[in-house]
């Protein structure tokens, strides 16, 4: 996956957040980005999660699924916390039967079982965060994005999500992660980038301890030769969504779908040459879906 020339602002004149960012993200590589507060971490995670569109340049070769941890965790949905991974499971094109099962599981694995009844609004903080973190690894995500996603878990549930964090790498899935302790999986990100003054900036690859534990070393190779074997050049179009019921297997063009920061919509993403079999998709549900919003790389349609 790469970034070419991206830029962000908010608004016609706001300043520029993000400007001229060139980056390529390997698969099977953990990317760690540092920064200090209010640079624009947020801002470029959401841009590689594609919850949100560059104003300018192209983002391509994004996985076909990718999930998304936010650092604010909507927690106030109508949902109760297995109801709301049985929806988000289905939306990301598990059977019913396999995200009930996933879902049950992850919530096991972070201590959050107990919790599957209760209704996410009665939910605390750290049980919150579990959830929120559960929706993102329920359909192995090829592109996993964590914005300060260990915030607010318990120790246990923090090192399942470390365990989980290189599990996924070492099965070839890119990882981005921002956390405000560097001691995060420390040694074991395959690149580093720095956001400073609105440029992205590489660091060198962090050099593994002999304590650090083992993981993909094809990832590593990848991301010492800039070699990114998933480019493809192709636009992708944003259609921001909700209300609808689960979309049918088999949708053509790799859509992606992951909830939005907003916590009422879901964003899918799927190649240009394969947006109308999608939003014919979406308004033929039953019911339909609602579409808030349509948008090609930093294009609003
Ligand atoms: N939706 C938005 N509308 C307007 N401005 C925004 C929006 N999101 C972020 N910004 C601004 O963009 C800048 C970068 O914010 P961002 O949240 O990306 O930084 P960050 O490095 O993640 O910060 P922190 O470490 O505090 O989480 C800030 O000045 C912020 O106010």
């Amino acid at each position: 996956m790469r970034l070419d020339g991206v830029g962000r602002r908010y608004g016609l004149r706001g300043p520029w957040v993000l400007r001229e960012v060139d980056l390529a993200l390997p698969a099977g590589a953990l990317v760690r980005i540092t920064g200090t507060n209010g640079t624009g971490k947020s801002t470029l995670l959401r841009l590689i999660a594609g919850i949100d569109a560059p104003t300018r340049g192209r983002i391509t070769g994004r996985p076909a699924r990718t999930a998304y941890v936010p650092e604010r965790f909507p927690a106030a949905l109508p949902f109760t916390v297995g109801g709301y991974l049985l929806h988000l499971g289905r939306v990301q094109g598990l059977g019913r039967a396999e995200a009930a099962a996933r879902a049950g599981e992850w919530l096991e694995r972070f201590g959050a079982g107990a919790f599957a009844g209760t209704p996410l609004a009665e939910l605390s903080k750290g049980s919150s965060q579990k959830v929120a973190v559960a929706q993102a690894l329920l359909a192995d995500p090829p592109l996993l994005v964590l914005d300060e996603a260990w915030t607010g878990l318990d120790t246990v549930a923090r090192a399942e999500l470390d365990r989980a964090v290189r599990d996924r790498v070492a099965a070839g899935a890119t990882v981005v992660f921002v956390d405000h302790d560097p001691r995060r999986l420390a040694g074991e990100a395959d690149a580093v980038f720095a956001v400073e003054a609105g440029r992205v900036r590489a660091e060198a690859a962090e050099v593994r301890s002999e304590a650090s534990p083992a993981r993909s070393e094809a990832g590593r190779l990848r991301s010492e030769t800039g070699e990114s074997p998933s480019v493809r050049a192709d636009r992708r179009v944003r259609i921001v969504v909700s209300g609808g019921r689960a979309l049918p297997d088999g949708i053509p063009g790799s859509p992606s779908y992951a909830p939005a920061e907003d916590g009422t919509t879901t964003v899918c993403t799927v190649d240009a040459a394969h947006s109308d079999a999608l939003l014919r998709a979406l308004l033929a549900a039953r019911p339909p879906w609602h579409i808030h919003q349509l948008s090609t790389e930093g294009v609003r349609v």
